[in-house]
């Protein structure tokens, strides 16, 4: 049995946690770390009982793979505690991972792997497929509700207000590592979109603030020697967190089945 750890049980983590107690084959749920246990109590009976809830540095002790569904903030601590120890480190704060890239240099001494999901993203099984050939260029559109860019550093420190929108308005144009790094509650898709294409600096990346939209909406456009595509997902919100899309924990959770089956389909 492989033994996953649950860093965090807001959106990701506790749908995570739900399917793990249903049962996956091959995987059990070891360990979890939560702030506050009678809250995730309520919703997974079995932790604090029989799962342990312990400390963010702990964790990789108790288990095989770490799957990450933090903030920003606590990322560096979780992510370099399960590198150091060699394990399986799942994130899906993408964006943190380019903010801590010398953490891929360290598993490469450790031993350590990090697979990092599609998350509330679409196709990058072809990008990575297009990627071993010519990408020309790849440009993804993020279209979401004003709420949940609202607090958004690159909106803060840009006096960029969304009070009392009535129509599309673009708050970003740039590369993908400015816009995960100005928005990192929003676009950890653009973050993993780069790393399997053409990296965070040549791909670019507009965000949206629509008053029309009620679903989070990434399009990807891609231009390569093998193939152009273009790509959408409107991401119904859950209900833990509206600005994650219900299928980012789903995308974890089918990562996670995938470490154990016998039959895999997909890049
Ligand atoms: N890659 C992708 O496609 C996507 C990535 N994301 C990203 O995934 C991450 C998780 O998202 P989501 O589940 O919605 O986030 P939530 O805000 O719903 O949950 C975060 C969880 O982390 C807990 N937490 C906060 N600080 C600590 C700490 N120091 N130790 C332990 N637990 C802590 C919170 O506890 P408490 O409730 O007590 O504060 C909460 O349970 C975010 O960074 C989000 O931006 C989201 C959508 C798509
Ligand atoms: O759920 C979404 O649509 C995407 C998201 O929040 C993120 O990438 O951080």
């Amino acid at each position: 049995m492989l033994r996953v750890g649950l860093a965090g049980l807001g959106a990701v983590g506790l749908e995570v946690a739900r399917r793990l107690e249903q049962g996956i084959p091959g995987l059990t749920l070891a360990a979890v770390s939560v702030r506050d246990v009678s809250k995730a109590q309520s919703k997974v009976a079995k932790i604090g009982a029989e799962i342990p809830n312990v400390a963010l540095t702990e964790l990789p002790q108790h288990c095989d793979v770490i799957v990450e569904g933090l903030p920003k903030a606590p990322f560096a601590e979780i992510a370099r505690a399960t590198i150091y120890a060699g394990k399986v480190f799942m994130p899906l704060s993408v964006g943190q991972l380019l903010e801590n890239w010398d953490l891929i240099d360290r598993a490469k001494e450790t031993g350590a792997r990090i697979l990092v999901p599609t998350g509330a993203l679409i196709g990058l099984d072809a990008v990575r497929a297009a990627a071993e050939g010519d990408i020309r260029s790849v440009t993804m559109i993020t279209r979401k509700p004003p709420g949940g860019l609202e607090g958004a550093p690159y909106l803060v420190q840009n006096n960029i207000s969304l009070h009392g929108l009535n129509e599309a308005k673009k708050v970003f144009d740039g590369s993908a590592r400015e816009g995960a790094r100005g928005f990192p509650a929003n676009v950890n898709v653009a973050a993993a979109l780069s790393l399997a294409g053409i990296g965070p600096d040549k791909t670019r990346l507009q965000i949206w603030a629509d008053p029309q939209v009620t679903r989070n909406t990434h399009r990807i456009e891609v231009d390569a020697d093998t193939a152009s595509f273009s790509m959408m997902i409107e991401n119904v919100p859950s209900v833990e967190n509206p600005r994650t899309g219900k299928i980012t924990a789903l995308s974890a959770v089918a990562m996670l089945r995938g470490l154990t089956a016998t039959l895999k389909v997909g890049t």
